[in-house]
């Protein structure tokens, strides 16, 4: 494996478990990769105070909230990424029986990958799983203003006292609801709107929430250039140096920071695809590259399907087991692929969205029939977990098949509401059948049904 981190990891596990085959992986930071250490880890750690406190907030009985302890929460999230040290990690690749080789690895020729002075040839299989890197658009004088990326949020050891969150997508809205909640004064701009490959409901609840967390967004706007006179490379997480001056469609703006967040691509300089005959990186449902005579694999965010830790690791594990089954003499396409697995992903705001499938513009680009079933998220169990409960449900439908092809949840905690959409979705069971899956009451999971009775009311008028 070219990259330790979770993806990497699970597909050495994966290719080599009840075999007496071997595995390495090539890292050249922390085995565990962005994910545990700059990304979703760090992040989580950072949202979850808030949350709660703003749930308390809305739960008469509880007494006032005092602002929240930064240096605690701080010190919560250190834990969570055991200040930035892997050795636990190292261990867990160990005892599976996986050597951790520290270094660049890079591609010289096919199943060679040279680390620094060594070289290692792989007997079966080469796997690219080294993730992906922010982009930063062209603006003049962001460069040389030394910049936060999300790094420098995540890994956060001073909280600026004024921040502009460039971009509109899940790192800008996760990023500026923790940032607001530690008491920044954030402005967000994004060049479109926000969380656009999302259902339309899900911009507009987190855009209020923002709003209500006191976040200033800006939609639609052009951030042309900045300024910074005293940029320091102070480290991460750190304030680099003195204000900034951002100009957004003509008008000025002066920050203590400025964070970029828009957008990553997949992490293939210098991996030496060149060597290997690849121009560009394009893999199978079985995470086979395209050209790599079989022997070279892709998975997770470099691999350009989806950008998401437990996608990475659902590509992952295919690609080890078809690694497995290979090296057995056996047919890669014994193994089912990715193909039309769907999509899951949760945006952790104020309210979070939870989404699987494809949305209702998707399904019209595909040349569906579709029904859409949009309803409020308000049943008893979600009314009894707190007094600001709310929300929305969209359910698309094939209407030709009879079965859900997408769901977005928007509201407090419906992360954890996605996955019986999820299974609907991944198994396509008819409509007819899911009304026999009764949920219990008094539980959120109500609003299945209740989405499952707007159908039936929708197409009765139809
Ligand atoms: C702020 C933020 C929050 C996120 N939150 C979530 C979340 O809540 N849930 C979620 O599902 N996803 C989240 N993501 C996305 C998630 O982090 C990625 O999808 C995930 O980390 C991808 O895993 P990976 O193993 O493909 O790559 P990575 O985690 O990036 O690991 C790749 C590893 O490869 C190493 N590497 C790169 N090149 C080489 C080389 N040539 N030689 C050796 N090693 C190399 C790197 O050092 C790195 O350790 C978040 C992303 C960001 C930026
Ligand atoms: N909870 C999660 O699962 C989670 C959390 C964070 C990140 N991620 C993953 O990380 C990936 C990267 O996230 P991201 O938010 O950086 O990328 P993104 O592609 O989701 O969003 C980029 C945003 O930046 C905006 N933008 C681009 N150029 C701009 C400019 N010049 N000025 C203003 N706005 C500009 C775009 O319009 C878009 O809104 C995502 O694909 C996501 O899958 C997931």
């Amino acid at each position: 494996m070219i990259g330790g981190g979770p993806v990497g990891e699970n597909a050495a596990q994966y290719a080599i478990q009840g075999s007496d085959r071997t595995a390495a992986i090539v890292e050249a930071e922390l085995v565990g990769g962005e994910c545990s250490y700059w990304a979703c880890m760090p992040s989580k750690a950072l949202l979850v105070p808030g949350s709660v406190r703003t749930l308390a907030q809305h739960m008469p009985g509880l007494a006032e909230q005092p602002p929240l302890d930064v240096e605690a929460v701080l010190a919560r999230r250190d834990s969570f990424t055991s200040g930035w040290d892997d050795a636990s990690q190292v261990s867990w690749a160990e005892e599976q029986g996986i050597e951790v080789v520290r270094g660049r690895g890079t591609l010289t020729g096919p199943r060679t990958v040279v680390v620094g002075d060594r070289t290692l040839v792989a007997r079966h299989a080469v796997v690219l799983a080294t993730g992906s890197v922010p982009v930063s658009p062209p603006i003049d004088g962001l460069a040389e203003a030394l910049p936060w990326g999300s790094r420098d949020a995540t890994a956060m050891h001073e909280v600026p006292g004024s921040i502009l969150v460039v971009g509109g997508g899940v790192v800008a809205c996760e990023a500026a609801t923790w940032l607001a909640a530690l008491g920044a004064r954030v402005t967000l701009a994004a060049r479109g709107g926000l969380l656009a490959r999302l259902e339309p409901e899900a911009a507009e609840a987190v855009e209020a929430g923002l709003r209500d967390a006191g976040v200033d967004v800006r939609l639609h706007v052009d951030v042309q250039s900045v300024r910074r006179e005293d940029a320091r490379a102070t480290g991460e997480g750190h304030v680099h140096g003195g204000a900034v001056t951002t100009t957004i469609d003509g008008e000025e703006l002066r920050t203590d920071e400025i964070l970029v967040s828009t957008g990553r691509r997949p992490a293939t300089d210098g991996l030496g695809l060149d060597a290997v005959g690849i121009d560009e990186l394009e893999v199978d449902g079985r995470q086979r590259v395209a050209g790599g005579d079989g022997w070279l694999y892709a998975a997770g965010d470099v691999a350009g399907r989806w950008q998401l830790t437990h996608m990475g690791k659902h590509e992952a594990r295919i690609c080890g087991e078809v690694i497995g089954v290979v090296a057995g003499g056996g047919d890669a396409l014994d193994v089912v692929g990715v193909d039309e697995d769907p999509l899951t992903q949760v945006v952790f705001t104020e309210p979070e969205v939870a989404a699987v499938g494809i949305t209702h513009a998707e399904a019209l680009e595909r040349g569906m029939r579709v029904e859409r079933v949009a309803i409020d998220l308000a049943v008893a169990g979600t009314a009894l977990q707190r007094d600001d409960a709310g929300g929305r449900v969209v359910a698309i439908v094939d209407a030709d098949r009879d079965v859900l092809v997408g769901a977005t949840l928007v509201g407090h905690g419906v992360a954890e509401l996605l996955h019986a959409a999820t299974v609907a979705v991944a198994t396509q069971v008819p409509l007819s059948r899911l009304w026999h899956a009764v949920p219990a009451y008094p539980t959120a999971s109500e609003i299945w049904l209740r989405v499952l009775e707007a159908l039936r009311t929708q197409r009765r008028a139809a």
